[in-house]
């Protein structure tokens, strides 16, 4: 035991796997059961681009709002049918492993939640090469002091982050409000198949320039800072619900069950659930069906709050 009470970076499990099954453990597309890795990667941009077309066909969006000056900086509003000053609002951040993926593609859930009166937003902000892990972090801080700021009256602001999306939004629990001039009215964050301990991403393949030192990697790690610099919710009735894919790999498994007891360790409202046999991106195909299970979660956690 270290003095904050946690054992597990002594015996972290990834410290004593070679460099090809960090690899194998860190590429989720290798974990997906129903089709082969090209092919899931394949699927997710051609799923991600039709629901994004079927989304912005309803006519009831406002496109490529800049957030901030940047030419990156931009953010998509996807409107419920019946607009009020006091909706609550979704923001998502895509995943992509910080240097792929895009607001164009990531349209996921905003047809059953528009459906059930809840504004969706959609983030693009600067993959790599273009930008480093310290300025997706601050983009993504930007985007929720606009989203805030331009709809004051809003019922609640939920965060949706999807792999390294996840990690974006988990970040945010850190983030200083005050330096920026406006406090969100952050309810709730809904974390999907996450990396919060960006250690073991160092010692992959992938990596190469997204962290370049050890200190890149624990600054931009929720379960590190939140380990050594505990953070008080704002809003202590804040929920945050961690979850994973059953067919997950078990490194992803483990980061959101740590994540998760962090979390609960720190004082905040965190739930976790291991969603049924589906696998990295099977989580985020299913939020286009109202039905779906982590659909109901999502509505529900957002309309017991409000
Ligand atoms: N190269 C990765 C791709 C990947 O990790 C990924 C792709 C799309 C959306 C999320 C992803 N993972 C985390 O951000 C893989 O082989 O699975």
């Amino acid at each position: 035991m270290d003095v904050l009470g946690g054992n597990h970076r002594h015996e972290a499990p990834w410290k004593r796997m070679s460099k090809e099954e960090l690899d194998n453990q860190y590429s989720p597309s290798r974990w997906v059961v129903r089709l082969g890795a090209e092919e899931a990667m394949r699927t997710y941009s051609q799923i991600g681009s039709e629901v994004t077309k079927r989304a912005q066909a309803t006519g009831r969006s406002l496109l490529d709002v800049p957030y901030g000056e940047g030419e990156g900086e931009k953010l998509d509003i996807y409107l419920p049918e019946a607009v009020s000053e006091a909706m609550p609002f979704l923001v998502f951040f895509h995943g992509g492993y910080w240097q792929s993926g895009s607001k164009d593609t990531s349209a996921f859930m905003v047809s059953p939640l528009t459906a059930q009166g809840v504004a969706v937003v959609i983030v693009a902000y600067d993959i790599a090469p273009k930008g480093t892990l310290d300025q997706m972090v601050d983009q993504v801080t930007q985007s929720i002091v606009f989203v805030q700021k331009r709809y004051p009256g809003n019922q609640g602001i939920y965060l949706c982050g999807h792999s390294a999306g996840a990690q974006l939004a988990a970040m945010m629990l850190l983030a200083n409000w005050i330096k920026h001039g406006v406090t969100p009215n952050l309810k709730g964050f809904f974390l999907l198949s996450g990396v919060y301990d960006l250690e073991p991403i160092m010692h992959t393949s992938e990596n190469a320039p997204l962290l370049p030192t050890l200190e890149d990697a624990q600054r931009n790690s929720p379960l590190w800072q939140l380990e050594t610099a505990p953070t008080q919710p704002a809003d202590p009735a804040c929920r945050i619900l961690v979850t994973v894919g059953q067919h997950d790999s078990p490194e992803f498994c483990r980061q959101s069950r740590e994540f998760h007891q962090t979390l609960c360790r720190g004082g905040w409202k965190a739930s976790f659930a291991e969603l049924h046999d589906v696998d990295h991106f099977e989580i985020l195909w299913n939020l286009t069906q109202e039905d779906y299970v982590l659909t109901q979660i999502i509505l529900k956690t957002i309309f017991q709050q409000s």
